[in-house]
């Protein structure tokens, strides 16, 4: 219980503004509840004075207000049922939007850490399991608790000895309730999990499909998907199992206090202190009793199936981003480009290892930079620290001379443009895919972008042209045209500092060689801090940087390198040694413009 009130405690701020909503369904509730009890009243009445004595002078009177009580009761249920839904619905739309926004800032060492599968079934299924418990719970409960009170006072007023003679038996609820309700939710918690692995499965498997088919894993995948869904139907089975053992328990009960009603009844109009429409009458409350008797017993079981939800989102929204907007942000400035990193160290989270240490480096407006090593080296991490996807443990990173700390995230990254390894496409057309550069840019601009990134000609080629949709692991384009339309997205943005990790991975040497004009286009007059393995532009670079397990090795000119590193020897003969159709950056004699 205590999870609960946690869990309820974090989550009841986010129905702000829906509180007033609140109480008027509960409003709507009592007063279907006052309706409902009016009707049953007249009912009593029909029945002892119309159909006992076969008058039909004494039906019209009650049977109008009836009518009437009827009508009104179904207009404010329907006003309830419905203002009840869009309430619940308003709030699984707020919590999974601040859920989403969270996530979104998260660092990527949560993301190799948690299955994207499981993720999506916390923004989908666990979602809704709180509104259960925050909204649904709180209206159904102080719902239910006013309706009880509403027919126990019926029957009390008709009967206070034979209503509190059945009262006896309502522990028996709260005792089945209590019984059930931890293997419930063991049930639900393991259901909630199950679902998530089927998710991941699937959404792995289907990203996976070439190497599934090429590898014949296909029975492999299955038997995977196969485990995770036998797993989720024995939670499944067992769930609604002990749901239906505690309903049908509860029938019983019911019954049992039907019977004794009834029994009771028979007993006092054979005395003759009772009459039919009394006891009917008194039968009907005790039986409308029962379904906010009931659900108020079984709201134990709700709120602890609803923790096991509340737990999965709670445990996404302790996770902290890596980085914070800065308290005190520096104002704006026309970004010149100058890279400073100061004896900077770093260590991933829950890594034993640093990953780089003490490293300095310099890059003046326009300079390009190299940075190579080993693979495992560092590299990629020196750029998702310049693109501040984390902070350094140590020492400090400058853009003209302002730590990164201070400068406003998004001002940040839009002056670095990041050209990561993988190519990243977004769901919609070719043209929104390179307009997410720069938003705003007319389309002048962006078939501009596109000319310079040597992806106009094959857009144009396309049936639908700009117009083509592509997304993610979808697109119909090869890596190289990706890898273009990235150039062009990063050439609109026009960020006087780029940070290309490994631009020419993954293609074959065709299609990196479509690449570098576009490239050198792209670094033109920029300050470029280029990760790569493919040395062949090295000597053109203004430094390199020689990275091995995190610290600075050596750096240098190409030509300084060659003569005093044999380590750095030993990279570039793969280059040296490659054929000709391989140099393809040496072999282009356009020289940089800066
Ligand atoms: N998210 C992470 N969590 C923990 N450790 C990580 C994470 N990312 C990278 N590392 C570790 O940090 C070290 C440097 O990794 P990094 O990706 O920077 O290397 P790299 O030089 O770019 O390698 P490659 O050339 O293969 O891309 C490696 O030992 C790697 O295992």
């Amino acid at each position: 219980m205590r999870e609960a009130r946690e869990a309820f405690r974090r989550f009841w701020p986010l129905t702000r503004g829906d509180r007033g909503w609140m109480l008027v369904i509960v409003a709507c509730v009592v007063v279907s509840a006052l309706a409902e009890t009016a009707a049953i009243l007249l009912f009593a009445q029909l029945t002892d004075n119309a159909l006992k004595e076969g008058s039909l002078s004494a039906f019209w009177g009650p049977a109008g207000a009836w009518l009437g009580v009827a009508v009104l009761g179904a207009l404010v249920g329907y006003l309830g049922n419905s203002l009840a839904t869009w309430t619940a619905e308003r709030f699984v739309l707020r919590l999974r939007a601040r859920t989403f926004a969270h996530v979104q800032g998260l660092p990527p060492h949560f993301f190799q850490q948690h299955r994207q599968g499981d993720l999506v079934e916390r923004l989908t299924g666990d979602v809704e399991a709180i509104e259960q418990l925050v909204v649904s719970g709180v209206v159904g409960t102080v719902s239910a608790a006013f309706s009880a009170v509403f027919y126990s006072a019926a029957a009390l007023y008709l009967r206070w000895d034979l209503a509190l003679a059945t009262f006896l038996l309502a522990p028996l609820f709260l005792l089945a309730a209590r019984r059930f309700s931890g293997r419930i939710k063991q049930a639900s918690r393991d259901e909630r999990v199950a679902d998530g692995a089927i998710t991941s499965v699937v959404e792995e498997s289907l990203g996976n499909v070439v190497l599934t088919q090429a590898y014949n894993r296909r029975a492999d995948e299955e038997r995977r998907l196969d485990r995770e869904a036998r797993a989720w139907m024995r939670a499944s089975v067992r769930g609604a199992r002990l749901s239906e053992m505690y309903e049908q328990f509860v029938e019983v009960v019911e019954t049992l206090c039907v019977l004794a009603v009834v029994g009771l009844g028979v007993w006092e109009i054979s005395a003759g202190r009772m009459t039919l429409g009394t006891l009917l009458a008194f039968a009907a409350f005790i039986g409308y009793l029962y379904p906010p008797v009931r659900s108020l017993g079984q709201l134990g079981l709700t709120v602890t199936a609803a923790t096991a939800g509340a737990d999965r989102i709670t445990e996404i929204l302790d996770a902290r981003p890596a980085v914070a907007d800065p308290a005190a942000p520096v104002p704006s400035w026309p970004v010149h480009g100058h890279i400073a990193f100061h004896g900077v160290g770093f260590t991933y989270p829950d890594t034993p290892r640093p990953s780089l240490t003490d490293l300095t480096l310099t890059a003046s407006p326009g300079e390009l930079i190299l940075v190579t090593g080993a693979s495992g080296a560092g590299k990629s991490t020196l750029a998702k620290l310049l693109t501040r996807f984390y902070d350094p443990d140590a020492g400090v990173i400058t853009l003209d001379g302002v730590p990164l700390t201070d400068v406003p995230l998004e001002f940040l990254r839009e002056n670095v443009a990041l050209l990561p390894q993988q190519t990243l496409v977004l769901n919609g057309t070719i043209h929104e895919n390179i307009a997410c550069g720069r938003p705003g840019a007319t389309d002048r601009e962006i078939e501009d972008a596109a000319r310079a990134a040597a992806a106009h000609a094959f857009i144009s080629a396309l049936p639908e042209g700009y117009a083509t949709p592509i997304a993610p692991g979808t697109a119909a384009l090869s890596g190289g045209q990706l890898q273009r339309i990235a150039i062009a997205r990063a050439m609109l943005r026009a960020a006087p500092v780029l940070v290309l990790d490994e631009p020419t991975a993954g293609l074959d040497s065709v299609a990196a060689r479509q690449i570098v004009q576009p490239l050198r286009r792209l670094m033109s007059g920029r300050t470029t801090i280029m990760i790569t393995h493919d040395l062949s532009l090295a000597a053109e670079a203004d430094r390199i940087l020689l990275i091995d397990e995190g610290r600075l090795l050596a750096t240098g000119t190409h030509d300084t390198l060659m003569r005093t590193c044999p380590a750095y020897t030993r990279l570039t003969e793969p280059w040296s040694t490659a054929p000709a159709a391989r140099r393809h950056w040496a072999e282009d004699t356009l020289v940089l413009r800066r």
